[in-house]
Protein backbone atom coordinates (compact mmCIF):
# COMPACT_ATOMS: atom_id res chain seq x y z
CA UNK A 1 0.00 0.00 0.00
CA UNK A 2 1.60 3.26 -1.21
CA UNK A 3 0.76 6.00 1.44
CA UNK A 4 -0.11 3.86 4.81
CA UNK A 5 2.03 5.29 7.04
CA UNK A 6 3.82 3.88 9.70
CA UNK A 7 3.14 3.98 13.68
CA UNK A 8 6.55 4.98 13.59
CA UNK A 9 6.46 8.50 11.63
CA UNK A 10 2.88 8.80 12.46
CA UNK A 11 3.95 10.31 15.53
CA UNK A 12 6.69 12.86 14.47
CA UNK A 13 4.11 14.16 11.62
CA UNK A 14 1.27 14.57 14.52
CA UNK A 15 4.06 16.87 15.94
CA UNK A 16 4.08 19.22 12.87
CA UNK A 17 0.77 18.56 12.11
CA UNK A 18 0.39 20.69 15.22
CA UNK A 19 2.74 22.97 14.43
CA UNK A 20 0.98 23.60 10.94
CA UNK A 21 -2.70 24.06 12.56
CA UNK A 22 -0.98 26.96 13.95
CA UNK A 23 0.87 28.19 10.70
CA UNK A 24 -1.03 29.79 8.52
CA UNK A 25 -0.62 28.96 4.84
CA UNK A 26 -1.52 30.39 1.55
CA UNK A 27 -3.33 28.29 -1.05
CA UNK A 28 -1.00 27.26 -4.12
CA UNK A 29 -1.64 26.49 -7.23
CA UNK A 30 0.54 25.29 -10.16
CA UNK A 31 0.47 23.68 -13.60
CA UNK A 32 1.06 20.34 -12.98
CA UNK A 33 1.94 18.98 -16.83
CA UNK A 34 4.99 20.15 -18.88
CA UNK A 35 5.25 23.84 -19.13
CA UNK A 36 5.56 25.60 -22.36
CA UNK A 37 4.61 22.72 -24.29
CA UNK A 38 1.17 22.26 -26.66
CA UNK A 39 -0.75 19.14 -24.64
CA UNK A 40 -4.26 17.62 -25.40
CA UNK A 41 -4.86 17.83 -21.80
CA UNK A 42 -3.21 20.06 -18.76
CA UNK A 43 -3.94 19.54 -15.30
CA UNK A 44 -3.62 22.32 -13.05
CA UNK A 45 -3.85 21.80 -8.87
CA UNK A 46 -4.54 23.49 -6.19
CA UNK A 47 -4.09 23.41 -2.71
CA UNK A 48 -5.17 24.72 0.52
CA UNK A 49 -7.70 26.17 2.38
CA UNK A 50 -9.22 28.35 -0.68
CA UNK A 51 -9.54 25.78 -2.89
CA UNK A 52 -12.81 25.49 -2.86
CA UNK A 53 -13.17 29.22 -2.99
CA UNK A 54 -10.97 29.10 -6.47
CA UNK A 55 -13.61 26.59 -7.79
CA UNK A 56 -16.46 28.41 -7.17
CA UNK A 57 -15.18 31.50 -8.29
CA UNK A 58 -14.30 29.83 -11.86
CA UNK A 59 -17.00 27.67 -12.43
CA UNK A 60 -19.72 31.04 -11.32
CA UNK A 61 -21.60 28.88 -9.13
CA UNK A 62 -21.96 27.65 -5.50
CA UNK A 63 -22.45 24.00 -5.91
CA UNK A 64 -21.60 22.06 -3.17
CA UNK A 65 -18.40 19.62 -4.25
CA UNK A 66 -18.13 16.38 -3.75
CA UNK A 67 -14.84 14.43 -2.68
CA UNK A 68 -13.57 13.08 -5.81
CA UNK A 69 -16.27 13.41 -7.60
CA UNK A 70 -15.28 14.76 -11.27
CA UNK A 71 -17.16 16.66 -13.20
CA UNK A 72 -17.23 18.90 -16.66
CA UNK A 73 -17.53 22.44 -16.13
CA UNK A 74 -17.21 25.74 -17.84
CA UNK A 75 -14.65 27.83 -16.45
CA UNK A 76 -14.67 31.59 -16.60
CA UNK A 77 -12.56 34.39 -15.85
CA UNK A 78 -12.56 37.85 -14.66
CA UNK A 79 -15.95 39.69 -16.02
CA UNK A 80 -17.20 36.02 -16.81
CA UNK A 81 -15.26 35.52 -19.40
CA UNK A 82 -15.13 32.17 -21.12
CA UNK A 83 -11.78 30.36 -20.37
CA UNK A 84 -12.29 26.66 -21.37
CA UNK A 85 -14.88 23.24 -20.89
CA UNK A 86 -12.25 21.23 -18.13
CA UNK A 87 -12.83 18.41 -15.99
CA UNK A 88 -12.65 18.86 -12.33
CA UNK A 89 -11.98 16.93 -9.41
CA UNK A 90 -11.80 18.08 -6.16
CA UNK A 91 -10.27 16.27 -3.21
CA UNK A 92 -11.95 16.79 0.49
CA UNK A 93 -8.83 17.34 3.30
CA UNK A 94 -7.75 15.10 4.21
CA UNK A 95 -8.33 12.29 1.89
CA UNK A 96 -5.40 14.12 -0.85
CA UNK A 97 -2.36 14.28 -2.12
CA UNK A 98 -1.47 17.06 -0.16
CA UNK A 99 -3.62 16.55 2.87
CA UNK A 100 -5.50 19.23 2.25
CA UNK A 101 -8.24 20.50 0.10
CA UNK A 102 -7.42 19.86 -3.62
CA UNK A 103 -8.78 20.81 -6.73
CA UNK A 104 -7.28 19.29 -10.03
CA UNK A 105 -8.26 20.94 -13.21
CA UNK A 106 -8.00 19.22 -16.32
CA UNK A 107 -8.05 21.68 -19.27
CA UNK A 108 -7.26 21.92 -22.46
CA UNK A 109 -3.14 21.98 -22.97
CA UNK A 110 -2.99 25.05 -25.48
CA UNK A 111 -0.45 27.82 -24.07
CA UNK A 112 -3.38 30.43 -24.06
CA UNK A 113 -5.81 28.30 -22.25
CA UNK A 114 -3.61 27.56 -19.29
CA UNK A 115 -2.11 30.63 -19.20
CA UNK A 116 -5.69 32.51 -19.31
CA UNK A 117 -6.90 30.18 -16.13
CA UNK A 118 -3.35 30.39 -14.11
CA UNK A 119 -4.31 34.07 -14.43
CA UNK A 120 -7.74 33.75 -13.30
CA UNK A 121 -6.37 31.76 -10.27
CA UNK A 122 -3.88 34.21 -9.47
CA UNK A 123 -6.10 37.12 -9.81
CA UNK A 124 -8.14 35.85 -6.82
CA UNK A 125 -5.55 36.42 -4.85
CA UNK A 126 -7.04 39.15 -2.26
CA UNK A 127 -4.86 39.51 1.15
CA UNK A 128 -7.18 42.45 2.36
CA UNK A 129 -10.02 39.54 2.43
CA UNK A 130 -7.73 37.00 4.19
CA UNK A 131 -7.93 35.21 0.81
CA UNK A 132 -3.83 34.12 -0.02
CA UNK A 133 -3.35 32.91 -2.99
CA UNK A 134 0.15 32.16 -4.88
CA UNK A 135 1.87 29.97 -7.60
CA UNK A 136 3.35 26.95 -5.85
CA UNK A 137 7.25 26.88 -5.15
CA UNK A 138 8.66 23.57 -6.69
CA UNK A 139 8.08 20.40 -4.98
CA UNK A 140 5.73 22.49 -2.56
CA UNK A 141 2.53 20.32 -3.11
CA UNK A 142 4.84 16.90 -1.95
CA UNK A 143 6.23 19.20 1.25
CA UNK A 144 2.87 19.70 2.27
CA UNK A 145 1.98 16.04 1.84
CA UNK A 146 5.26 15.32 3.87
CA UNK A 147 4.13 17.97 6.32
CA UNK A 148 0.69 16.61 6.55
CA UNK A 149 1.82 13.15 7.66
CA UNK A 150 0.87 11.83 4.40
CA UNK A 151 4.45 10.66 3.05
CA UNK A 152 7.84 10.50 4.93
CA UNK A 153 10.90 11.73 3.29
CA UNK A 154 12.03 8.93 1.51
CA UNK A 155 9.27 8.44 -0.22
CA UNK A 156 9.58 12.15 -1.20
CA UNK A 157 12.47 11.11 -2.61
CA UNK A 158 11.19 8.31 -4.10
CA UNK A 159 8.69 10.40 -5.75
CA UNK A 160 11.52 12.91 -7.23
CA UNK A 161 13.32 10.36 -8.78
CA UNK A 162 10.66 8.58 -9.81
CA UNK A 163 9.46 11.46 -12.09
CA UNK A 164 13.64 11.79 -12.54
CA UNK A 165 13.85 8.19 -14.48
CA UNK A 166 14.48 7.73 -17.46
CA UNK A 167 15.29 4.26 -18.18
CA UNK A 168 13.68 1.14 -16.84
CA UNK A 169 15.93 0.38 -14.30
CA UNK A 170 15.84 3.65 -12.72
CA UNK A 171 12.21 3.71 -12.36
CA UNK A 172 12.59 0.24 -10.79
CA UNK A 173 14.43 1.55 -7.90
CA UNK A 174 12.27 4.58 -7.58
CA UNK A 175 9.40 2.42 -7.35
CA UNK A 176 11.24 0.25 -4.58
CA UNK A 177 11.24 3.04 -2.10
CA UNK A 178 7.79 3.44 -2.69
CA UNK A 179 7.17 -0.54 -1.23
CA UNK A 180 8.74 0.91 2.00
CA UNK A 181 11.33 -1.95 1.73
CA UNK A 182 14.35 0.90 2.94
CA UNK A 183 11.78 2.55 5.34
CA UNK A 184 10.64 -0.99 6.94
CA UNK A 185 14.71 -1.82 7.69
CA UNK A 186 15.62 1.57 8.77
CA UNK A 187 12.95 1.45 11.75
CA UNK A 188 14.29 -1.95 12.50
CA UNK A 189 17.77 -0.49 12.82
CA UNK A 190 15.89 2.00 14.87
CA UNK A 191 14.07 -0.10 17.32
CA UNK A 192 17.33 -1.78 17.52
CA UNK A 193 19.74 0.85 18.56
CA UNK A 194 16.44 1.88 20.89
CA UNK A 195 16.12 -1.43 22.86
CA UNK A 196 19.93 -1.57 23.02
CA UNK A 197 20.09 1.93 25.15
CA UNK A 198 17.41 1.18 27.29
CA UNK A 199 19.64 -1.61 28.70
CA UNK A 200 22.39 1.15 29.09
CA UNK A 201 19.86 2.93 30.85
CA UNK A 202 19.12 0.05 33.24
CA UNK A 203 23.03 0.19 33.81
CA UNK A 204 22.64 3.78 34.40
CA UNK A 205 19.31 3.57 37.04
CA UNK A 206 20.62 0.62 38.78
CA UNK A 207 24.00 0.68 38.15
CA UNK A 208 24.96 0.85 42.15
CA UNK A 209 22.61 -2.12 43.25
CA UNK A 210 24.03 -4.21 40.57
CA UNK A 211 27.30 -6.31 40.74
CA UNK A 212 30.19 -5.06 38.59
CA UNK A 213 30.27 -8.17 36.85
CA UNK A 214 26.62 -8.12 35.42
CA UNK A 215 26.85 -4.84 34.03
CA UNK A 216 30.04 -5.51 32.20
CA UNK A 217 27.89 -8.73 30.79
CA UNK A 218 25.09 -6.63 29.85
CA UNK A 219 27.49 -4.06 28.41
CA UNK A 220 29.33 -6.71 26.27
CA UNK A 221 25.51 -7.83 25.32
CA UNK A 222 25.07 -3.96 23.90
CA UNK A 223 28.43 -3.97 22.47
CA UNK A 224 27.93 -7.16 20.58
CA UNK A 225 24.27 -5.93 19.11
CA UNK A 226 25.99 -3.13 18.24
CA UNK A 227 28.92 -4.88 15.71
CA UNK A 228 26.37 -6.79 14.45
CA UNK A 229 23.98 -3.82 13.06
CA UNK A 230 27.28 -2.04 12.16
CA UNK A 231 28.19 -4.67 10.01
CA UNK A 232 24.40 -4.66 8.75
CA UNK A 233 24.73 -0.69 8.16
CA UNK A 234 28.26 -1.36 6.20
CA UNK A 235 26.36 -4.19 3.66
CA UNK A 236 23.60 -1.78 2.98
CA UNK A 237 25.60 0.85 2.05
CA UNK A 238 27.93 -1.55 0.15
CA UNK A 239 24.69 -2.51 -1.70
CA UNK A 240 23.54 1.26 -2.37
CA UNK A 241 26.88 1.91 -3.50
CA UNK A 242 26.80 -0.63 -6.32
CA UNK A 243 23.16 -0.02 -7.10
CA UNK A 244 23.89 3.68 -7.40
CA UNK A 245 25.30 3.21 -10.82
CA UNK A 246 21.77 2.75 -12.40
CA UNK A 247 21.36 6.55 -11.18
CA UNK A 248 24.70 7.95 -12.51
CA UNK A 249 25.07 5.44 -15.49
CA UNK A 250 27.21 3.00 -16.36
CA UNK A 251 30.34 4.66 -17.51
CA UNK A 252 31.33 2.96 -20.75
CA UNK A 253 34.03 3.90 -23.36
CA UNK A 254 34.61 3.57 -26.64
CA UNK A 255 38.01 2.68 -27.82
CA UNK A 256 39.03 1.98 -31.78
CA UNK A 257 41.11 3.42 -34.27
CA UNK A 258 39.80 6.16 -36.16
CA UNK A 259 36.72 4.92 -38.51
CA UNK A 260 36.33 1.81 -37.04
CA UNK A 261 32.48 2.84 -36.65
CA UNK A 262 32.35 3.84 -33.35
CA UNK A 263 29.97 6.34 -33.55
CA UNK A 264 27.27 4.17 -35.77
CA UNK A 265 27.97 1.86 -32.47
CA UNK A 266 26.68 4.13 -30.60
CA UNK A 267 23.23 5.15 -32.48
CA UNK A 268 22.95 0.91 -32.99
CA UNK A 269 22.68 -0.12 -29.61
CA UNK A 270 20.50 2.89 -28.60
CA UNK A 271 17.44 3.98 -30.05
CA UNK A 272 18.49 7.87 -30.27
CA UNK A 273 20.67 9.48 -32.73
CA UNK A 274 23.35 10.37 -30.04
CA UNK A 275 26.64 10.80 -32.22
CA UNK A 276 27.72 11.98 -35.60
CA UNK A 277 28.71 9.75 -38.36
CA UNK A 278 31.30 10.55 -41.22
CA UNK A 279 33.56 8.72 -42.85
CA UNK A 280 36.61 10.85 -42.52
CA UNK A 281 39.01 8.99 -39.81
CA UNK A 282 39.36 11.38 -36.97
CA UNK A 283 36.25 12.57 -37.03
CA UNK A 284 35.53 11.98 -33.35
CA UNK A 285 38.89 13.77 -32.25
CA UNK A 286 38.00 14.73 -28.65
CA UNK A 287 35.78 12.73 -26.48
CA UNK A 288 32.20 12.86 -26.43
CA UNK A 289 29.87 11.73 -23.89
CA UNK A 290 26.05 11.32 -24.62
CA UNK A 291 23.46 9.25 -22.10
CA UNK A 292 21.87 6.55 -23.91
CA UNK A 293 19.21 3.99 -23.03
CA UNK A 294 20.60 0.53 -23.50
CA UNK A 295 17.88 -2.05 -22.79
CA UNK A 296 16.58 0.03 -19.75
CA UNK A 297 20.27 0.89 -18.19
CA UNK A 298 21.12 4.15 -18.53
CA UNK A 299 24.82 4.38 -20.27
CA UNK A 300 26.94 7.07 -20.30
CA UNK A 301 29.05 6.77 -23.19
CA UNK A 302 32.38 8.23 -24.34
CA UNK A 303 33.16 8.48 -27.80
CA UNK A 304 36.89 8.77 -27.83
CA UNK A 305 39.18 10.24 -30.42
CA UNK A 306 40.58 7.32 -32.57
CA UNK A 307 43.91 5.73 -31.29
CA UNK A 308 46.13 5.79 -33.94
CA UNK A 309 50.14 5.39 -33.49
CA UNK A 310 52.48 8.35 -34.46
CA UNK A 311 49.92 10.82 -34.80
CA UNK A 312 51.36 14.24 -36.02
CA UNK A 313 47.96 15.96 -35.73
CA UNK A 314 48.25 18.00 -32.26
CA UNK A 315 44.44 18.45 -31.54
CA UNK A 316 44.26 14.25 -32.14
CA UNK A 317 46.78 13.57 -30.03
CA UNK A 318 45.34 15.32 -27.06
CA UNK A 319 42.20 13.71 -27.55
CA UNK A 320 43.90 10.13 -27.40
CA UNK A 321 44.89 11.14 -24.09
CA UNK A 322 41.80 11.50 -22.90
CA UNK A 323 40.52 8.73 -24.35
CA UNK A 324 43.33 7.11 -21.96
CA UNK A 325 42.21 8.96 -19.07
CA UNK A 326 38.39 8.15 -19.34
CA UNK A 327 39.43 4.75 -19.90
CA UNK A 328 40.94 4.84 -16.38
CA UNK A 329 38.01 5.99 -14.62
CA UNK A 330 35.48 3.94 -16.99
CA UNK A 331 33.48 0.68 -15.53
CA UNK A 332 33.23 -1.29 -19.10
CA UNK A 333 35.00 -0.50 -22.30
CA UNK A 334 34.17 -1.50 -25.48
CA UNK A 335 37.08 -2.02 -27.80
CA UNK A 336 35.85 -1.68 -31.89
CA UNK A 337 38.11 -3.12 -34.55
CA UNK A 338 37.90 -2.81 -38.24
CA UNK A 339 38.55 -5.99 -39.94
CA UNK A 340 40.03 -4.43 -42.80
CA UNK A 341 42.39 -2.37 -40.87
CA UNK A 342 46.61 -2.97 -40.42
CA UNK A 343 47.39 -3.66 -38.25
CA UNK A 344 43.86 -4.76 -36.48
CA UNK A 345 44.91 -3.27 -33.20
CA UNK A 346 48.51 -1.28 -33.01
CA UNK A 347 50.58 -1.48 -30.36
CA UNK A 348 49.03 1.40 -28.06
CA UNK A 349 46.37 0.14 -28.26
CA UNK A 350 47.33 -3.58 -27.13
CA UNK A 351 49.65 -1.89 -24.42
CA UNK A 352 46.17 0.11 -22.91
CA UNK A 353 44.28 -3.29 -23.28
CA UNK A 354 46.74 -5.33 -21.29
CA UNK A 355 47.17 -3.08 -18.84
CA UNK A 356 43.10 -2.47 -18.40
CA UNK A 357 43.14 -5.73 -18.11
CA UNK A 358 45.71 -6.02 -14.99
CA UNK A 359 42.98 -3.81 -13.19
CA UNK A 360 40.39 -6.23 -13.78
CA UNK A 361 37.95 -3.78 -16.06
CA UNK A 362 35.25 -5.32 -18.16
CA UNK A 363 35.71 -5.46 -21.49
CA UNK A 364 34.57 -6.21 -24.65
CA UNK A 365 35.73 -6.69 -28.13
CA UNK A 366 33.57 -5.39 -30.81
CA UNK A 367 34.22 -6.64 -34.65
CA UNK A 368 32.64 -4.52 -36.91
CA UNK A 369 31.82 -4.37 -40.45
CA UNK A 370 30.96 -8.05 -40.90
CA UNK A 371 28.95 -6.97 -44.09
CA UNK A 372 32.16 -5.92 -46.16
CA UNK A 373 34.08 -9.23 -45.50
CA UNK A 374 33.31 -11.57 -48.72
CA UNK A 375 34.23 -14.53 -47.34
CA UNK A 376 34.08 -16.67 -43.99
CA UNK A 377 37.98 -17.33 -44.08
CA UNK A 378 38.68 -13.59 -43.60
CA UNK A 379 36.31 -13.39 -40.48
CA UNK A 380 37.67 -16.53 -39.27
CA UNK A 381 41.49 -15.19 -39.90
CA UNK A 382 40.62 -11.86 -37.66
CA UNK A 383 39.27 -14.04 -34.97
CA UNK A 384 42.17 -16.11 -35.13
CA UNK A 385 44.41 -12.66 -34.66
CA UNK A 386 42.33 -11.70 -32.04
CA UNK A 387 42.16 -14.74 -29.80
CA UNK A 388 46.13 -14.80 -30.14
CA UNK A 389 46.75 -11.60 -29.13
CA UNK A 390 43.84 -11.94 -25.77
CA UNK A 391 43.34 -15.77 -25.57
CA UNK A 392 39.97 -16.02 -23.67
CA UNK A 393 40.13 -12.87 -21.82
CA UNK A 394 37.24 -11.10 -23.51
CA UNK A 395 34.47 -12.23 -25.09
CA UNK A 396 34.53 -10.93 -28.90
CA UNK A 397 31.64 -9.92 -31.07
CA UNK A 398 30.95 -9.82 -34.33
CA UNK A 399 28.50 -7.12 -35.60
CA UNK A 400 27.83 -4.83 -38.41
CA UNK A 401 26.64 -1.76 -37.55
CA UNK A 402 25.46 -1.75 -41.27
CA UNK A 403 23.09 -4.19 -41.63
CA UNK A 404 22.63 -4.49 -37.51
CA UNK A 405 23.46 -8.26 -37.59
CA UNK A 406 25.04 -9.30 -34.66
CA UNK A 407 23.38 -6.27 -32.07
CA UNK A 408 21.45 -8.61 -30.91
CA UNK A 409 23.57 -10.41 -29.01
CA UNK A 410 25.91 -7.77 -27.95
CA UNK A 411 23.33 -5.82 -26.86
CA UNK A 412 22.55 -9.32 -24.67
CA UNK A 413 26.42 -9.46 -23.65
CA UNK A 414 26.42 -5.57 -22.08
CA UNK A 415 22.76 -6.03 -20.48
CA UNK A 416 24.83 -9.41 -18.09
CA UNK A 417 27.70 -6.87 -17.58
CA UNK A 418 25.52 -4.08 -16.50
CA UNK A 419 23.93 -6.53 -14.11
CA UNK A 420 26.66 -8.05 -13.13
CA UNK A 421 28.10 -4.30 -12.14
CA UNK A 422 24.93 -3.35 -10.39
CA UNK A 423 23.93 -6.46 -8.85
CA UNK A 424 20.76 -6.55 -10.30
CA UNK A 425 20.45 -9.78 -11.62
CA UNK A 426 19.00 -11.50 -8.49
CA UNK A 427 15.36 -11.24 -8.27
CA UNK A 428 14.86 -8.81 -5.28
CA UNK A 429 14.48 -5.46 -6.30
CA UNK A 430 17.60 -3.22 -6.34
CA UNK A 431 17.58 -0.87 -3.44
CA UNK A 432 18.66 2.88 -3.99
CA UNK A 433 18.84 5.46 -1.41
CA UNK A 434 19.84 9.30 -2.16
CA UNK A 435 23.03 10.79 -1.09
CA UNK A 436 21.81 12.49 1.77
CA UNK A 437 20.78 9.07 3.10
CA UNK A 438 24.17 7.45 2.80
CA UNK A 439 25.89 11.00 3.94
CA UNK A 440 23.77 10.21 7.57
CA UNK A 441 24.26 6.97 7.78
CA UNK A 442 28.00 7.93 7.43
CA UNK A 443 28.12 11.04 9.39
CA UNK A 444 25.37 10.26 12.12
CA UNK A 445 24.73 6.47 12.24
CA UNK A 446 27.83 5.07 12.26
CA UNK A 447 29.80 8.04 13.70
CA UNK A 448 27.61 7.61 16.61
CA UNK A 449 27.62 3.80 16.95
CA UNK A 450 31.73 4.15 16.48
CA UNK A 451 31.76 6.41 19.33
CA UNK A 452 29.89 4.54 21.83
CA UNK A 453 32.94 2.01 21.19
CA UNK A 454 35.23 4.18 21.60
CA UNK A 455 33.60 5.38 24.92
CA UNK A 456 33.04 1.91 25.88
CA UNK A 457 36.19 0.39 24.69
CA UNK A 458 38.36 3.43 26.37
CA UNK A 459 36.98 2.75 30.03
CA UNK A 460 35.18 -0.80 30.46
CA UNK A 461 36.85 -3.33 33.00
CA UNK A 462 37.30 0.52 34.95
CA UNK A 463 34.83 1.07 37.92
CA UNK A 464 33.72 4.51 36.19
CA UNK A 465 33.46 3.86 32.32
CA UNK A 466 30.94 6.44 30.94
CA UNK A 467 27.78 4.94 30.23
CA UNK A 468 25.82 7.78 30.11
CA UNK A 469 27.76 9.35 27.33
CA UNK A 470 28.20 5.92 25.64
CA UNK A 471 23.99 5.91 25.34
CA UNK A 472 23.97 9.22 23.80
CA UNK A 473 26.61 8.27 21.25
CA UNK A 474 23.90 5.55 20.66
CA UNK A 475 21.05 7.99 20.58
CA UNK A 476 23.03 10.67 17.92
CA UNK A 477 22.70 7.13 15.85
CA UNK A 478 19.23 6.56 16.38
CA UNK A 479 18.30 10.29 15.72
CA UNK A 480 20.47 9.64 12.37
CA UNK A 481 17.91 7.41 11.39
CA UNK A 482 15.13 9.74 12.14
CA UNK A 483 16.58 12.50 10.26
CA UNK A 484 16.17 10.11 7.37
CA UNK A 485 12.95 9.13 7.20
CA UNK A 486 12.07 12.84 8.15
CA UNK A 487 11.33 11.72 12.37
CA UNK A 488 13.63 14.23 13.94
CA UNK A 489 13.84 17.37 15.37
CA UNK A 490 15.52 19.83 13.92
CA UNK A 491 14.84 18.77 10.07
CA UNK A 492 13.68 21.83 8.18
CA UNK A 493 17.82 21.83 7.93
CA UNK A 494 16.81 18.33 5.68
CA UNK A 495 13.77 19.67 3.82
CA UNK A 496 15.96 22.27 2.01
CA UNK A 497 17.85 19.25 0.47
CA UNK A 498 15.45 16.97 -0.26
CA UNK A 499 13.23 19.49 -1.99
CA UNK A 500 15.40 21.38 -4.22
CA UNK A 501 15.78 19.63 -6.89
CA UNK A 502 11.67 19.02 -7.22
CA UNK A 503 9.91 20.57 -10.40
CA UNK A 504 7.02 23.09 -9.38
CA UNK A 505 3.36 21.56 -9.71
CA UNK A 506 4.61 18.50 -8.03
N1 LIG B 1 -4.64 13.51 -11.66
C1 LIG B 1 -3.67 13.06 -10.87
N2 LIG B 1 -2.93 12.01 -11.23
C2 LIG B 1 -1.94 11.57 -10.42
C3 LIG B 1 -1.68 12.19 -9.19
C4 LIG B 1 -2.49 13.31 -8.82
O1 LIG B 1 -2.31 13.91 -7.77
N3 LIG B 1 -3.46 13.69 -9.69
N4 LIG B 1 -0.65 11.70 -8.38
C5 LIG B 1 -0.01 12.46 -7.43
O2 LIG B 1 1.14 12.36 -7.18
C6 LIG B 1 -0.16 10.35 -8.58
C7 LIG B 1 -1.09 9.38 -7.88
N5 LIG B 1 -0.91 9.51 -6.48
C8 LIG B 1 -1.88 9.89 -5.59
C9 LIG B 1 -1.66 9.64 -4.27
C10 LIG B 1 -2.61 9.92 -3.33
C11 LIG B 1 -3.81 10.48 -3.71
C12 LIG B 1 -4.89 10.69 -2.71
O3 LIG B 1 -5.91 11.28 -3.00
N6 LIG B 1 -4.71 10.18 -1.49
C13 LIG B 1 -5.72 10.23 -0.44
C14 LIG B 1 -6.76 9.15 -0.66
C15 LIG B 1 -6.24 7.75 -0.56
C16 LIG B 1 -7.24 6.68 -0.92
O4 LIG B 1 -8.39 6.95 -1.21
O5 LIG B 1 -6.81 5.52 -0.86
C17 LIG B 1 -5.05 10.05 0.91
O6 LIG B 1 -3.85 9.68 0.95
O7 LIG B 1 -5.70 10.29 1.90
C18 LIG B 1 -4.03 10.78 -5.05
C19 LIG B 1 -3.07 10.49 -5.99
C20 LIG B 1 -0.05 10.07 -10.05
N7 LIG B 1 -1.23 10.50 -10.79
Amino acid sequence: MLWKLSPFLAKSQLRYQSQLATAYLPTIYALSTAPGTKSAIAVVRISGTHSKYVYHQLNNSEKKLIHRRTLLRNLYGPGKNLLDKALTLFFDSPKSYTGEDLLELHIHGGKAVTGSVLNAIGSLNDRNSGIEIRYALPGEFTQRAFQNGKIDLIEVEGIRELIDAETETQRRCALSSFNGMNKNLFMLWRDKIVNNIAQLTAIIDFGEDTEIEDTNNLLQLVKHNMVQLKQEINQFIQKIEKTSILQSGVKVVLLGPPNAGKSSLINSISNDDVSIISHTPGTTRDTVEASIDVNGYKVTISDTAGIRSHSSDEIELLGIERAIKKSEQCDLCLLIVDPLNKPLINEDLTQMIQSMYKEGKEFVIIVNKQDLLTDENQSKSVMDALREKFGDKFPIITVSCKTQEGIEPLVKQLTQIFQRLSETSDESDPIIASRRVKEILHSDVLYGIDSFFVTTDSEIGGDSYDVVMASEHLSHAADGIGKITGDAVGIEEVLGVVFANFCVGK
